[in-house]
Parts: structure tokens; C-alpha cells; sequence
């Protein structure tokens, strides 16, 4: 709720102006009973004539107008303060999403996250366009009416002040019910979500492992869990409802009862006093049952929020960068790893110590068994994640003390399964750069990746529409756009991760061309697995368990490295078969 509380104080000005309508909005139904007592009194007992009730009405007709604008505009600053805050909770949970992807992508399932961004923040609208004027005009209202309700009949005010307090002691009550049930509800919802999704992106390998059957039941499951968990809070609202209805019915009817017999029995009550109570007193309760009402969403609002809000508490640790820019190089820079340390959260790997120098134009090759720890120090080099502990240095200056953005613009990271975007290849190829390119820049670095002449015999040539709207491309032919992007780039450093593994040897050999021929200006440094890759590496980093057990040339690592001569060995055995 503490920060709950804190979203709405950043709009002050918003909420002051608030609770100055809701007074308005108070005198203005006091107001109103005032009136219409006054022309029932005047008509029914002192027998005026129609004209005499004139000013009466108009003066009714004014002050319904004053009401109905002061309900509406309180309402339009609820929704305008929901508007900004939904705004701002979004902003920040993108922000979060970004500057923290790489450990976000591999934390929880996306669905998830879009649920709670979608859903979420919009879950959170009625807490700020509803609640909140409305906890206004039910704190105001009934104090004003109770003020003047007491003034004039005190037995009438003790009643109210008897009855009243059980409305909002139930809904204290039902109202924490139902935050809880909102959370879970929120929760059922992401989970559904993320299932969902998780179901789509792997339609094909559940249908392959003939999963149909069991993941519908799932999706089934989760789907009846979310329904179940919305019935039973409208149970509740359904059940509150009943519960404030009585209560106010109850009050309403004792109320009259009193007036009743001081009217009659005791003679000690005017009729113009008993009836602007009897105005009165439904007035008071009816803001009382809309905060009932809205209290219900409020609260489920709350829940929402809250698990929204608890998406900032947790803890994260995005690469913290500096503001330098790189300057532009001649040749590659020099990078030093001074024992950098990494370890996964909730993890028992740990990359430990890791001291190399990289120079320019080498070409280095990180090799070790599968889970050694190549792809984190990659993700280390690239910047994606911070070392724990250690540095790295390019040319001898703290890699954090520059910008993201221009390291990024220096360096080009080409993953085993690059992402495809939809939309055509030349518009795939050329967000390998920020700067504006040509047709021709595009067409040059498709010829140098060794695609054009897969491209150019299409119907639509660079073109094609690819990706999720168009047509699909081969696991190869996804590797050679994204060596087109980094020619693109002119990167000064390319960071591979295994980019031939799995393809042919025909298309392992254009991409080894490629990557040659971006050699030629750029540090190579691969993760690797071909001997081949291996063997004609400046320099090889050999991993286990995450330590750096060798650096050096094959050759040397030969000598000095049993499990290194192993690892060569199963190699040369596997690429024998
Ligand atoms: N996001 C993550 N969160 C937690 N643990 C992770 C994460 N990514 C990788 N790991 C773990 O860290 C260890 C090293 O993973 P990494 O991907 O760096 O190995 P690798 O040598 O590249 O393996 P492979 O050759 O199979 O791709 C593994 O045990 C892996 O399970």
C-alpha cells in the first residue's frame, strides 16, 4: 500500500483539487435537500402557488447542474491521474525489461512479463480513476451530512452514527479477502499467459512429441483455475452488495421510524426538519454503498498493483555504464580480461577468474565441453552481463566506463540461431546498422556473407518478406543474414557463438569465408567447436567447469593440456564418422 500511496502523492495538485470538488460536491447535495424541502414544505403545507415555488426551482435546476458537473469532473481526474500513472508504470517496466534483457530473457517466461505489462498495469486503472474519488466523495459527503443532520435532529445523527460504521468494517473485512484473491487472480492470469505463449512458440516440438493431448489438458487446467478464481471474487462483490444494501436499508428505516414518532407521538419535530433528514439520510448512505461498490474494484485494483509494483523490488543487476564514447579506431583495440568472475543466480556455475588478452585482428576461439561456461563469457565480452568481479579492459580503459551504445556500435554478435524479424531481407540486413544505408551497401554485404545469389533468383529478390509474415529461412541461411548485418556494421570485434554448428559442410565453408574475410579488419573471437575453427585459432581459451584451464596456439595446448588433447581427440573422431 506504501507504494501504492506514493504513485497517487506524485500527482498532489491532481488529488488537492480532488477533495476541493468532492466539498463542493457535498454543500451541493445539501444544498439540493434544502431546496426540495423548501418547495414540498411550501407547496403541500403553506399551500404557495406555482410561481411563488419558482426561484426554488431554478435555484434546484442550478444546483443539480453544480452536482453533476462536479461528479463528472472528479471523475475525469481519476481517470486522467490512471492515465498517467498506468503511463509512467509501463515506461518503467520497459525500462526494467530493457536494461536488464539478457537476465530478464532467461528469468520467468515472456508471456508473463507481456501479461503483467498489458493486464497488470491496466488492472491497476480502476484503483486511480474510480477508488480514489470515490473514497473522496465517501469521506466527505457523509461527515458533511452527518454535520448537518446532527445539527438539526441529534437522535437521527446517533443513529447514523450507530449504523454506519458496519458498512465500512465489512468491507475493511471483505475488502482483504478480495485483495488476496485479486493477486492470486493476477497471478492465474500470467500464468495462463505465459503458458499459452510458451505453447505457441513450441507448437511444433509438442506436436512432434505428440504432446497435443497433455498440453490442451494443461492449457485447460490453467485456463478453468484463472475462470474459477474470477467467479469467486464476483461472489464476493455479489455478497458485499447484499450485505451494505441491508445495512443502509435497515439504518434508513429506523431513521424514519424516529422521526416519525417525534412527529406524531411527541409533537417535537417540524415537518421541514424531518423531511430534509429524510432527504438526507439516503444521500448519506447511497456514497457510502458507491464506495462499496467501488471499493470491491479498488481493492482487486490493489492486488494488481501490488504484484505490478513488486516487479521494481526485485533485485537485478544491469551493467551500469559510463557516459564515455569510443573513439573511432584505426584497428581493432586491445581487450583484456582481468579476472573476471560470474555466477548465475540460483546457480551452482560459476565462471572463475578469467584473465586473457585479446589483440587486434586475432582470431580467438573459446573451446571446453558443453556447460563449461563459452556463451557466458561471450555474453561477458559483449557486455550483455557485468562480471561480478574482475574488469575488462579495452585499450587498458574500463569497458563500463563508456556508453552502451557506442560499444555496441563497435562490436557484432552473431548468436547460433539469430533472430529473424518480419519484414523484408534487405530490412532484416540492414538493421545491422544504425546509420542510414542504400540498396547497393545492402546488396555489397549480402555478396560478402555469400546470400546475394540465394537472394537475387527470388521473385521479390531483397524484397522477400521473411520472418513470422513471410516466408522462413534455413538455419544457414539465417547465419549468412546475420554475417550480411555485420558487414554492414563494420564492426571492429565479432563475437561468434558456434555460428557453423549443425549446417553443412558446403555452407560451413561460405561462412568460414565470411567470417575470413571479417577477419580482415575486425578481432574474431568464436566460440568453437570445429577443429578446424580451432586449430587455425591466434589463440584458444580452453574452459572447464567454468575455469580457464590453458590459453595459448593449438599446438601449444597440445603439449601443455591432457584434457585438451582429449577434447581434440573426441573431435577428430566425431568428424572422422
Ligand atoms: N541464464 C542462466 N541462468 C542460470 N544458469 C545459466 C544461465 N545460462 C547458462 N547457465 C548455466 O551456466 C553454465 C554455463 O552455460 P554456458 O551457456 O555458458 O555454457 P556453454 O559452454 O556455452 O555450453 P554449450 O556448449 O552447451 O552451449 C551452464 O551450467 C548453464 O546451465
Amino acid at each position: 500500500m506504501g507504494n501504492l500511496k506514493k504513485t497517487v502523492w506524485i500527482h498532489k495538485k491532481k488529488v488537492y483539487f480532488l477533495m476541493g470538488l468532492t466539498l463542493i460536491l457535498g454543500l451541493a447535495i445539501v444544498a439540493q435537500a434544502y431546496v426540495m424541502t423548501s418547495i414540498v414544505d411550501g407547496v403541500f403545507l403553506k399551500k404557495q402557488t406555482f410561481s411563488a415555488v419558482i426561484p426554488w426551482l431554478i435555484a434546484l435546476l442550478l444546483i443539480l447542474f453544480v452536482r453533476s458537473s462536479m461528479d463528472y469532473i472528479s471523475k475525469r481526474i481519476g481517470v486522467l491521474i490512471a492515465s498517467d500513472v498506468k503511463g509512467d508504470t509501463r515506461k518503467k517496466l520497459l525500462k526494467k525489461y530493457v536494461s536488464n534483457s539478457v537476465q530478464l530473457a532467461e528469468k520467468g517466461q515472456t508471456g508473463e512479463k507481456v501479461s503483467m505489462l498489458l493486464d497488470g498495469v491496466d488492472e491497476m486503472d480502476s484503483f486511480y480513476s474510480q477508488f480514489i474519488p470515490q473514497v473522496m466523495q465517501s469521506i466527505f459527503v457523509p461527515i458533511l451530512m452527518l454535520i448537518v443532520i446532527s445539527t438539526q435532529h441529534m437522535n437521527s445523527g446517533i443513529i447514523l452514527m450507530v449504523c454506519a460504521p458496519f458498512i465500512p468494517i465489512y468491507m475493511i473485512v471483505i475488502g482483504i479477502k478480495t485483495q488476496k484473491k485479486a493477486e492470486e487472480k493476477l497471478e492465474k492470469l500470467a500464468s495462463f499467459s505465459a503458458k499459452f505463449l510458451e505453447t505457441l512458440q513450441g507448437l511444433v516440438t509438442i506436436k512432434l512429441f505428440a504432446q497435443t493431448i497433455r498440453q490442451k489438458e494443461e492449457l485447460e487446467k490453467s485456463s478453468v483455475s484463472f475462470r474459477d478464481t474470477t467467479l469467486e471474487i464476483l461472489k464476493i462483490a455479489f455478497t458485499q452488495s447484499f450485505a451494505i444494501e441491508l445495512i443502509s436499508m435497515l439504518s434508513i428505516g429506523i431513521v424514519a421510524l424516529e422521526l416519525a414518532i417525534q412527529i406524531i407521538i411527541y409533537e417535537s419535530l417540524s415537518f421541514f426538519t424531518a423531511f430534509l433528514i429524510l432527504i438526507l439520510v439516503p444521500e448519506f448512505y447511497s456514497s457510502l454503498k458507491e464506495l462499496g461498490v467501488t471499493f470491491h474494484n479498488g481493492r482487486s485494483s490493489m492486488g494488481a498493483a501490488k504484484k505490478v509494483l513488486e516487479v521494481f523490488d526485485e533485485e537485478d543487476e544491469p551493467t551500469i555504464w559510463g557516459v564515455q564514447i569510443f573513439p573511432e579506431w584505426e584497428v581493432p583495440p586491445t581487450i583484456q580480461l582481468n579476472q573476471v568472475n560470474f555466477t548465475y543466480a540460483n546457480t551452482n556455475f560459476q565462471l572463475e577468474s578469467v584473465t586473457a588478452s585479446f589483440f587486434p585482428k586475432q582470431k580467438i576461439a573459446i573451446v571446453g565441453a558443453s556447460g563449461a561456461g563459452k556463451t557466458t563469457l561471450l555474453h561477458l565480452i559483449a557486455g550483455m552481463i557485468t562480471p561480478e568481479k574482475g574488469a575488462i579492459y579495452i585499450n587498458q580503459e574500463e569497458l563500463t566506463k563508456y556508453t552502451e551504445f557506442s560499444w555496441l556500435k563497435k562490436i557484432s554478435y552473431i548468436s547460433q540461431n539469430p533472430y529473424i524479424f518480419s519484414g523484408t531481407i534487405a530490412e532484416n540486413i540492414a538493421m545491422g546498422t544504425t546509420d542510414e544505408v542504400g540498396m547497393e551497401a545492402i546488396k555489397a554485404a549480402a555478396q560478402l556473407a555469400g546470400i546475394a545469389s540465394l537472394i537475387e533468383p527470388l521473385e521479390n529478390g531483397f524484397e522477400t518478406r521473411i520472418g513470422e509474415a513471410g516466408r522462413g529461412l534455413s538455419s544457414g541461411e539465417k547465419q549468412r543474414v546475420s554475417i550480411a548485418r555485420a558487414f554492414l556494421k563494420k564492426p571492429h570485434i565479432v563475437l561468434l557463438d558456434e555460428p557453423t554448428r549443425g549446417l553443412d559442410l558446403a555452407t560451413e565453408k561460405i561462412l568460414q569465408q565470411s567470417i575470413q574475410k571479417l577477419n580482415e579488419t575486425a578481432t574474431v573471437i568464436t566460440v568453437a567447436h570445429r577443429l578446424h575453427t580451432i586449430k587455425n585459432a591466434d589463440q584458444i581459451l580452453f574452459l572447464e567447469n567454468g575455469k580457464l584451464l590453458a590459453v595459448g596456439t593449438h599446438e601449444s595446448l597440445l603439449k601443455i593440456s591432457p584434457a585438451y588433447k582429449e577434447l581434440v581427440m573426441i573431435q577428430k573422431r566425431r568428424s572422422q564418422k
